[in-house]
């Protein structure tokens, strides 16, 4: 025999009823010996309770009471519930009358939920032709007295079920109600949380059959709830003992008593989903899995109640006195946590007991606050207890290392000394994105990292452009998975929490809408993401002011904009002081040298104590191209410009390449990586840009570029035979000052020298350094273009996504 069992998702109104007889149908015309145990139906139980609490406060309860009797009824005119619902009408009102209520009379409440259920589906049957029985568990199962919570008497039931399937047996199906029993003074009782499924293991177990199936709403057990993770994956199979680990830790698919029947008898459970037929679901058996699984599992509503006093230190009994004085009052501590010195202990419990908890701890310390030996007890209230099962110490470095990246500072942890648990306390408002932090780092299924994009011109499109067209091939190989949550420019954001696609640009202009910085920082947070980085491609002062707030909720920054690096040196200090706080990355690798990899380069060398003595060379990309092409072709210096600016080599105004800031920028951004703390005042920097052309708008300098022609014609002439032009930027001095010189000038150079040999866009860079002696390290490629740019960009990305 089988034993089948439907929770209330599966047996609500409309689909879920039609797809549990559909089930039961199948199953009946292929022949197969089956049971079936119901839980109530849709929320009844809850809102059998909601209806209780009103009562009992005298509060109107009759509108919500024939709400939920129009819903049981719904449709199914063939179904007499008048005793039921007779019964409810007199129960609450009398407990309205009173003012008060036993668990004996909670438990006759809330034991109509099932037989309404069960009655049901037995009627459905029957007009279906089946051969159904209506089984009143009560007549079956027989418990102790403990109402709310009984426990189920062996023996005693054991021989009724029996009995009962004796008679009823062969081709009739027992529908039977889940969670109700009664005592032996024939009272109705309830089996507690979960009450339906362990009402299925004990016929299972009395019946010895041969599997149980629970139906769910879900495809399985998963390793974490998918409705919190989208990332989990179904577990398809486990053994019991770890199925028992889930239960124990909040899975909230099994109760961990559930489970005990069935190890007896080794009898197979297989969680499955009503509503998807083809899903196999998981299997959990006897049989103990070979790698062991990982799993995490939620204690959603607790609170954490802390003790606290000087005279507790080296006391004999105080946990004692604290677990004694809970159990007699029935509440159940799951997580605890002691200091060496006892100076405090901090617990977990139900939220809902919190407040009782606090206080019965008070009454039994009371002298000891007297004393003064216990100084307070506290509730932080609206917790949540994470648990890794099958995670041990041994590597729980990372996904502890990943929650303090993602600014979660877990309240409290501690592990199963024997098993390999781990559990965490986290405030509840970070539960969401604790879970996708952790379930990311333990399963390295595919680690989601959240990219906000600021700036989407040349540098900032194309980037987007690139992580949208290399993202899937970037998640097989590497498991890291790019999501794009937003894409903003000076005035419009697209926001999206699942990640922009293709469509973005034409979206931006459509559903883009105006935003403020801390607007984006709420949307991240409301929207649980985790693994921030905030993207820079803007060349706007006014954006940088943003970086603070960004790094302080939780951004990593990436920034392509050279401004927040030039600006005073205080504030180049504050970030990093700041990113230390908080334990936050600052990568910007393009601010030199575009795509090159010379900052790391610098950073490297300098870090390992070589003492880098000069750097030199050209800077600038977009002037580079400029000169190379000037000096050697007969072309007026304005088109040679406007060449460079179509290619996408210059800054957004280019008189910021040409008034020389943009290469006083690179190298005094170099200087700080050496520990200079130079100033951009301090730059000694030729201005390109005649004095009559250096103001007004960028446009207006555009139209005039033609009066930039005579000007270098004359400059070019009047060079030595077989010589070019280039500008450079020259870092020297002695370096171990606090300040070295920095230059930016246009020079002469013989063409056969390295710098006049270089081509095209390319920079280089020369690196002089103590060990290298008169032959510099020297770097040198593309230093501009919006494709080389994104690239260097989207490397900083993936290495703060490795870095974890
Ligand atoms: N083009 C190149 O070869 C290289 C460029 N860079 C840097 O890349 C950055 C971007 O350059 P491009 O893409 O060429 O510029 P761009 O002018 O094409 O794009 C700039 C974008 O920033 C947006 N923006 C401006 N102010 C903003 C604000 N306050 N908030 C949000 N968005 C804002 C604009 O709307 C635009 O979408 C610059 O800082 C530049 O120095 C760095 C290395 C090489
Ligand atoms: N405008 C810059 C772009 C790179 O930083 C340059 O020309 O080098």
């Amino acid at each position: 025999m089988k034993i089948l069992k439907f929770g209330g998702k599966s047996l609500a109104n409309g689909k879920g009823i039609e797809a549990v007889i559909n089930i039961i149908e199948n199953k009946v015309k292929n022949r197969e010996d089956i049971t079936v145990v119901l839980s109530a139906r849709g929320n009844a139980t809850d809102e059998l309770e909601e209806i209780l609490d009103k009562a009992v406060k005298n509060q109107e309860y009759q509108g919500q009471l024939e709400a939920f009797k129009e819903y049981q009824a719904s449709d199914f005119s063939g179904v007499d519930f008048t005793k039921e619902f007779e019964t409810l009408d007199k129960l609450f009102e009398g407990v309205s009358l009173l003012g008060d209520y036993s668990k004996r009379i909670k438990d006759q409440i809330l034991s109509q939920g099932e037989v309404i259920s069960a009655k049901l589906i037995t009627q459905i049957l029957k007009e279906k032709n089946i051969k159904a029985h209506f089984t009143d568990s009560r007549e079956l199962i027989i418990t102790d007295g403990q109402f709310g919570d009984a426990q189920p008497l062996d023996k005693l039931s054991k021989e009724n079920v029996i009995n009962h399937f004796q008679k009823y047996n062969g081709d009739t199906v027992n529908i039977v109600t889940g969670f109700i029993a009664s005592n032996t003074k024939n009272e109705t009782t309830t089996l507690g949380r979960n009450g339906s499924n362990y009402t299925a293991s004990l016929l299972a177990n009395y019946l010895e059959a041969e599997e149980l199936q629970s139906f769910t709403h879900v495809n399985g057990i998963y390793t974490a709830n998918p409705d919190l993770v989208p990332e989990a994956k179904k577990i398809e199979k486990l053994s019991f003992t770890e199925a028992n680990e889930l239960a124990y830790f909040g899975a909230n698919i099994l109760h961990a008593k559930t489970i005990i029947p069935l190890i007896e008898k080794n009898i197979p459970l297989r969680i499955l989903n009503t509503f998807d037929h083809e899903n196999q679901g998981t299997l959990i058996t006897g049989e103990a899995s070979e790698k062991g699984i990982k799993s995490l599992s939620v204690l959603e509503n607790v609170a954490l109640i802390n003790l606290e006093g000087r005279g507790l230190l080296g006391r004999v009994g105080v946990d004692a006195r604290i677990f004694k004085a809970l159990a007699n009052k029935n509440i159940s501590v799951s997580i605890i946590s002691q200091g060496s010195s006892e100076r405090g202990i901090g617990f977990v419990v139900e939220a809902d007991k919190a407040k009782e908890a606090k206080s019965i701890l008070e009454q039994e310390f009371e002298s000891d606050f007297y004393k003064r030996d216990v100084s307070g007890i506290t509730i932080e209230e609206a917790v949540s207890v994470i648990s890794i099962i099958g995670q041990d110490l041994s590597t729980f470095h990372k996904p502890y290392n990943a929650l303090i990246k993602n600014q979660v500072v877990p309240l409290l942890f501690n592990n199963t000394v024997t098993g390999k648990n781990v559990s965490l306390v986290v405030r509840k408002e970070q539960l969401h994105r604790a879970l996708n932090v952790i379930h990311g780092e333990i399963f390295e299924i595919s680690k989601k990292i959240n990219v906000a994009i600021f700036g989407h011109g040349l540098v900032g499109g194309t980037l987007v452009d690139q992580i949208l067209k290399s993202r899937e091939q970037i998640e097989s190989r590497k498991k890291i998975k790019l999501n794009i949550f937003a894409i903003a420019n000076s005035s419009k954001i697209l926001l999206n929490a699942n990640g922009v696609d293709q469509n973005w640009k034409n979206d931006i202009t459509k559903k883009g809408v105006s935003y403020t910085i801390n607007e984006v920082i709420k949307f991240a947070d409301d929207n649980h993401l985790e693994n921030l980085i905030a993207i820079d491609n803007t060349a706007s002062q006014k954006f940088t002011e943003n970086y603070i707030s960004l790094v302080e909720s939780g951004f990593d920054l990436v920034s392509s904009n050279k401004v927040a690096n030039t600006l005073s040196f205080d504030f180049y200090k504050k970030i990093r002081i700041k990113l230390e706080e908080n334990q936050k990355q600052y990568l910007y690798e393009t601010n030199v040298g575009a795509g090159l990899p010379l900052i790391d380069t610098i950073k490297l060398l300098h870090l390992s104590g070589e003492n880098i003595t000069r750097i030199k060379g050209v800077f600038s990309g977009s002037l580079s191209y400029l000169f190379n092409t000037f000096s050697v072709e007969e072309r007026p210096f304005s088109e040679v410009l406007q060449e460079a600016i179509d290619k996408g080599y210059t800054e957004p105004d280019p008189r910021e390449d040409l008034c020389g800031n943009d290469v006083g920028r690179k190298l005094l951004i170099l200087a700080r990586e050496l520990d200079l703390s130079n100033e951009f005042e301090d730059i000694n920097i030729h201005n390109l840009i005649p004095e009559p052309l250096r103001k007004g708008e960028s446009k207006e300098f555009l139209e005039k570029l033609t009066e930039l022609d005579k000007v270098y014609e004359k400059v070019k002439q009047e060079q030595n035979p077989d010589h070019v032009l280039r500008y450079i930027g020259d870092l020297w001095g002695d370096l171990s000052q606090e300040k070295g010189n920095l230059d930016v000038k246009l020079v002469s150079v013989p063409k056969s020298s390295a710098l006049g040999q270089v081509k095209g866009s390319d920079s280089i860079f020369e690196i002089y350094t103590e060990s290298y002696g008169d032959q510099p390290i020297v770097i040198q490629g593309a230093g501009a273009g919006a494709a080389v740019t994104a690239r260097g960009v989207f490397g900083d990305i993936l290495r703060l996504a490795e870095r974890g």
